[in-house]
């Protein structure tokens, strides 16, 4: 299959990004990153959690935000929802996409959300069901698809069979989270592939962190398989929680750029989207970790 001419960016700064951050990140900021995120030409933008505040403290305020945001027409906004409880949570705060997160790693969907992957599948159905009484889009992740931080080998088998699960639940598309960052491109092309042989191309997606340079590379191999859909963090914020060694998310910067480069289209703006980078990291009092926007800087002078 041939390389895709245009990409949709699913930009998880705000959420994957700052749930990591050790302090909390006044609303304002987070309003301010959104806001310049849908000004940049992103035009999916997960935008926060409506997860245990006790869990995850750092997405406690994902109603305050998204109430200070100012929508941009064509833009989506969607959030995570782990549960029933989140979906009417969000639901309350008028949001119209949400994604369930579910892992190919018992060790992980333990560490995570306090249940096996079975009994998260079972959480979500309700989800799912009420979500589509709503009209309100479903997005599905499955996290670990290379490796565990607790339980280390995964079968792609099992990625499959929770993917598949997803879909037959209702997700509209299914982000393969490569969350600890081991996947290596052949690795990674062959689990992408062998997801997207069951579920479809058009459903696949893939979330690389970038824990050991490999994100971009697996970008690389897996768009020889037609997905078009890519998630990134802006200024290479992230990492997870429960999820011991993962740092930081592929920056958005970087898969533009590379992009860009292909010639495959995107509708980002690398200017305004580095811009939006440095505004963040200089609020949380470091500078952006995008090789891209660190290179944009030091040409700026
Ligand atoms: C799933 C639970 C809630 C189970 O947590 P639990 O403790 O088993 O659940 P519980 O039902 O006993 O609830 C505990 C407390 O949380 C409250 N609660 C319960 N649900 C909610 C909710 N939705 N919103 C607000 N509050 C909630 C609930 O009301 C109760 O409050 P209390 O009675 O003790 O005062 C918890 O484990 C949790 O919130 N986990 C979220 C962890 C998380 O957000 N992790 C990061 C996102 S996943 C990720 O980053 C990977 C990804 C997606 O990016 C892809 C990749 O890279 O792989």
């Amino acid at each position: 299959m041939a390389r895709p001419s245009s990409v949709r960016i699913v930009e998880v700064g705000p959420r994957d990004g700052l749930q990591n951050e050790p302090g909390l990140v006044p609303v304002a900021a987070k309003v301010a990153l959104i806001d310049a995120l849908a000004e940049a030409g992103l035009d999916v933008i997960e935008s926060g959690s409506f997860v245990s505040p006790k869990w995850v403290p750092q997405m406690a305020d994902t109603a305050e935000v998204l109430k200070g945001i100012s929508p941009k027409e064509g833009v989506r906004y969607p959030v995570l929802t782990p549960n029933l409880k989140g979906l009417e949570l969000a639901l309350a705060a008028g949001v119209t996409e949400v994604a369930v997160f579910a892992a190919a790693s018992e060790a992980f969907s333990a560490k995570n959300i306090n249940c096996t992957i079975a009994e998260s599948l079972e959480r979500f159905a309700p989800v799912l069901d009420l979500a589509r009484a709503r009209g309100v889009a479903v997005r599905g992740y499955v996290s670990c698809v290379l490796g565990c931080p607790y339980q280390g080998e995964v079968p792609v088998a099992k990625v499959v069979e929770v993917s598949e699960a997803l879909v037959a639940m209702g997700c509209y598309e299914i982000s393969l989270g490569d969350t600890i960052g081991v996947g290596t491109p052949d690795k990674a092309k062959a689990m992408a592939k062998a997801v997207a042989d069951n579920i479809g191309i058009a459903r696949t997606a893939l979330h690389f962190h970038d824990t050991y340079g490999q994100a971009l590379a697996n970008v690389l191999a897996c768009l020889d398989l037609g997905i078009a859909t890519l998630d990134a963090s802006v200024a290479g914020l992230g990492g997870c929680p429960y999820a011991k060694g993962a740092s930081g998310n592929l920056a958005t910067e970087d898969l533009v750029y590379m992009l860009d480069g292909l010639g495959i289209r995107t509708g980002v703006d690398l200017e305004k989207l580095a811009a939006a980078g440095r505004a963040i990291t200089a609020a949380l009092g470091r500078t952006p970790a995008s090789r891209v926007a660190q290179a944009l800087a030091a040409r700026a002078g």
